[in-house]
């Protein structure tokens, strides 16, 4: 589907530059990096084709949301990002939040995305339940990510996430990184993947293992990609060519970034 944008005003514009460089100092000195990435891959993902509700509109502000289950921790990043809001009040929370996850990508190292501002911000949180479950494989992705439009292709690119950050026994019940670098943004988390899974031959939903530096942990939903043969692909290019990950990876965040916005319908 093709966009088009709507046109913001100058002064739009320039508190988005603004916050632009609010957010990179923000966003580094208290290490929100991998926090304000999968606040803006939850708060974006819940879109849903059909009714066009949920999706990167801001809803995340809402209390009913931060409560759903697997958005467990988000709150005090939430709380962050109002204060920055605070100071550009004309900006909405829907751009503001995903101009913050452009934002983490960024200075962790990985690759520039486009942002394009001029979201409005819902007045009602999505239902619960629309988020994939780490608890699944590979048709549970395909069926979920394919509802939103991904592909094979954006499904292996986008888990590269996981290159960054980790789990946290008080949000999900899981303890460990994916890899031994959680906050630079490289082709590590692939790379870990196609090492780690020989290890992973139960049937339990997580791999834990030791790593040089502390747990290691592979989600169900990240074995899957080594598991399938289509998502292998993408994660055998991914640990070999960084510049295919990273262009790979830019596409596909920015279309979950722009879910249900600016579609010309
Ligand atoms: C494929 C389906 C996915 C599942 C099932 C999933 C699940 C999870 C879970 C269970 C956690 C641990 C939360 C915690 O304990 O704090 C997590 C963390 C994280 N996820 Fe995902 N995720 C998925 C895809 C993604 C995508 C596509 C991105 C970004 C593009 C992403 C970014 C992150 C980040 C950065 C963290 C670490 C947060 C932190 O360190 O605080 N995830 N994810």
């Amino acid at each position: 589907m093709s966009k088009r944008y709507p046109i913001v005003s100058d002064d739009y514009i320039t508190a988005i530059c603004k916050a632009r460089k609010k957010l990179r100092g923000v966003i580094y000195a208290k290490k929100l990096a991998p926090l304000m990435l999968r606040l803006v891959w939850n708060s974006a993902t819940t879109f849903d084709v059909i009714t066009r509700t949920g999706g990167p509109f801001g809803t995340m502000r809402l209390e009913a949301e931060q409560n759903h289950d697997a958005n467990t921790g988000l709150t005090d990043v939430v709380q962050c990002l109002e204060v920055i809001k605070r100071q550009f009040p004309v900006i909405s929370y829907a751009d503001l939040y995903q101009l913050a996850g452009v934002v983490a990508v960024e200075i962790t190292g990985g690759p520039e995305i486009p942002f394009h501002p001029g979201r409005e911000d819902k007045p009602e949180p999505p239902p619960e339940g629309r988020l994939p479950a780490c608890t699944k494989g590979a048709d549970h992705l395909r069926e979920v990510f394919g509802r939103m439009g991904f592909s094979d292709k954006d499904i292996v690119a986008l888990s590269g996430g996981h290159t960054l950050g980790q789990c946290y026994v008080y949000h999900s019940g899981y303890h460990g990184s994916w890899t031994g670098t959680p906050d630079i943004f490289d082709k590590s988390y692939f790379e870990e993947l196609l090492i780690r899974h020989f290890f992973a031959r139960d049937k339990d939903a997580t791999y834990i293992g030791i790593g040089p530096r502390g747990n290691r942990l592979l989600l169900q939903s990240d074995k899957a990609l080594v598991t399938d043969p289509a998502l292998c692909a993408f994660v055998i290019k991914y640990s070999q060519d960084e510049d295919a990950f990273f262009g790979d990876y830019a596409e596909a965040h920015l279309k979950f970034s722009e879910l249900g916005f600016a579609d010309d319908a």
